[in-house]
């Protein structure tokens, strides 16, 4: 079974979204991505980058603007075949989750059944595909609460492959993993051909990663483009309050960088 899919396009047209009106956590935020594109969001805490990828999931409705995947609004598509274009990869998960891996994993199936009939060798193939992918197969039958914080994390990105979306939207998909695991999960994100969206915070982790860089500060996209045109020492420095040394620029790669608390 190939895991690799042609992906969507997404875009964000003027789009706002708070908890109420006169509290704006994501503000005139307009973005295009094409099949196949890996985004990173990148900021401070707090600056909305968690709020905008709700958005971009349908978890919330904007204020005002509109998503679009491949120029059909979101809120005009139905919630299933919303799930079944967007997977989604998020942090939490109730403390009593009384699922084993192998359950949670056949979740991702649940945009694709077919009313309420039973699990079909087709799902059982994806399913089983998905934990291989991940190296968890001699963890299918252990309860998830069970399970390390790095364990937990590809479980979840495995549900997410399992639903074969077109989108993959990720909220800090490499926390809780070792550089190893950080390593591999991204690897195997990018040779997926699907179109992601991602936080992160280690910004050279971003560099090696995307195809697109956004940055996020008070709940406005500054910058967005190609790595090695938003990754510079002073959009870096702006938007994070430090001083960000670039290293090692080759062939316009984007750099490297080390930090260091402004004086
Ligand atoms: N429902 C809400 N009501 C009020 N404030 C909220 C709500 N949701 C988020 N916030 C606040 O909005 C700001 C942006 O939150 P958000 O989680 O989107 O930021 P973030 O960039 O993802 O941050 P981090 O990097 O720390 O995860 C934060 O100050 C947060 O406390």
């Amino acid at each position: 079974m190939n895991c690799r899919s042609e992906g969507s396009g997404l875009a964000a047209r003027s789009l706002c979204w708070g908890p109420r009106a006169e509290l704006m956590l994501v503000r005139d935020v307009s973005f295009s991505i094409v099949p196949g594109d890996r985004l990173v969001i990148l900021g401070p805490n707090g600056a909305g980058k968690s709020s905008l990828l709700r958005c971009l999931f349908r978890a919330v409705k904007p204020l005002k603007g509109s998503v679009e995947i491949d120029g059909d609004d979101l809120w005009q598509l139905s919630a299933r075949d919303a799930a079944r274009k967007i997977a989604v990869v998020l942090q939490e998960m109730p403390a009593d989750f009384p699922f084993s891996v192998l359950d949670v994993v056949t979740m991702g199936r649940i945009p694709r059944r077919q009313g309420m009939s039973g699990w079909t060798e087709l799902d059982r193939e994806h399913v089983h595909h998905a934990l291989d992918h991940l190296d968890l197969a001699h963890l299918a039958t252990r309860q998830f609460t069970t399970l390390s914080g790095g364990e937990k994390q590809r479980v979840l990105v495995a549900r997410a492959l399992a639903q074969e979306p077109q989108i993959v939207i990720l909220d800090e998909p490499t926390n809780h993993l070792d550089i190893r695991h950080q390593l591999e999960i991204l690897t195997l994100l990018r040779s997926l051909g699907l179109t992601i969206v991602t936080t992160l915070h280690d910004i050279n982790l971003a560099v090696d990663f995307a195809t697109r860089i956004a940055i996020m500060q008070d709940g406005r996209m500054t910058c967005f483009g190609v790595p090695s045109e938003v990754l510079t020492s002073l959009e870096i420095s702006r938007a994070f309050s430090v001083t960000a040394t670039a290293h090692s620029k080759v062939d316009g790669d984007a750099p490297r960088f080390s930090f260091s608390l402004t004086a």
